[in-house]
């Protein structure tokens, strides 16, 4: 059985005070985690987040990398630079990145083989618009954008971690029920049986208004080996209630 991940995702919150005190506030709640627990901050707090971390059983995640190593990209952040702060996981692929940044499945594969060289575990975020659900596309969708990871990292896709993330569902209160997202859980396992015999230790993660009232019922599915977290991880007693649920 894969040991569980619970990873935060702040998205663009926070400020110096405040992260201090959301940290404070959630290591002094956590005792010995029964699972694994990250944050992914904004990269300008990643140095910060090192120092406050340091010690601790929450692990530093970035939310994004670039696909190049260095050089002229202005704005961009490399993998190497993130691995001298320590950082542990970086999500690649995140549905906001792809709408609002034009991501193709191609740069995301690119980014995850760049984390993965650098010795940071991409988060490969994959799922489907509302649009695409009801045009009965999900699988394929899903299906699409992993293949393409797949593809680009070879042997080291047991080296990966895939959330799995309806974008109708981000955000907006409505979680997918847990037959629903275990349904597409179920697609994610069996492409990445098919990929390598080892596939069973990639843990496959939920992203999408779970929250501490939801996430038991989620995670007690058979292939939901953790979660995504958005909003309830800006809040450290819902954070901590769901981290209690994954242990
Ligand atoms: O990365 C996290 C996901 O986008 C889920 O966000 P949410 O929990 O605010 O719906």
């Amino acid at each position: 059985m894969v040991k569980k991940l619970i990873a935060g995702n702040w998205k663009m919150n926070g400020s110096l005070a405040a992260n201090e005190a959301l940290l404070a506030e959630l290591l002094q709640g956590l005792g010995q985690p029964g699972c694994d627990v990250a944050v992914a901050v904004p990269a300008v707090y990643v140095g910060q987040v090192q120092a406050l971390l340091q010690g601790s059983a929450i692990a530093l995640a970035a939310q994004d990398v670039s696909a190049h190593d260095g050089g002229a990209y202005t704005g961009e952040v490399s993998a190497p630079m993130l691995r001298d702060f320590a950082v542990r996981y970086a999500l690649v692929g995140h549905s906001e990145r792809r709408q609002y940044h034009g991501e193709t499945d191609a740069l995301v594969a690119t980014k995850a083989q760049k984390a993965l060289a650098a010795g940071i575990t991409p988060i490969v975020c994959v799922g489907e618009t509302l649009a695409e659900r009801e045009a009965g596309q999900t699988e394929a969708v899903v299906k699409r954008q992993l293949a393409a990871v797949i593809h680009a990292v070879g042997a080291c896709v047991t080296e990966i971690v895939v959330a799995y993330e309806p974008v109708w569902a981000i955000g907006t209160g409505k979680t997918a029920s847990p037959e629903q997202a275990q349904a597409v859980h179920a697609v994610l396992r069996a492409q990445l049986a098919a990929a390598s015999t080892q596939a069973a230790k990639v843990p496959v993660l939920y992203g999408g208004s779970m929250n501490a009232g939801n996430a038991e019922q989620l995670l007690a599915q058979p292939d939901i080996d953790g979660g995504l977290i958005g909003g309830a991880s800006l809040k450290a007693q819902d954070f901590l209630k769901i981290i209690a649920a994954a242990a």
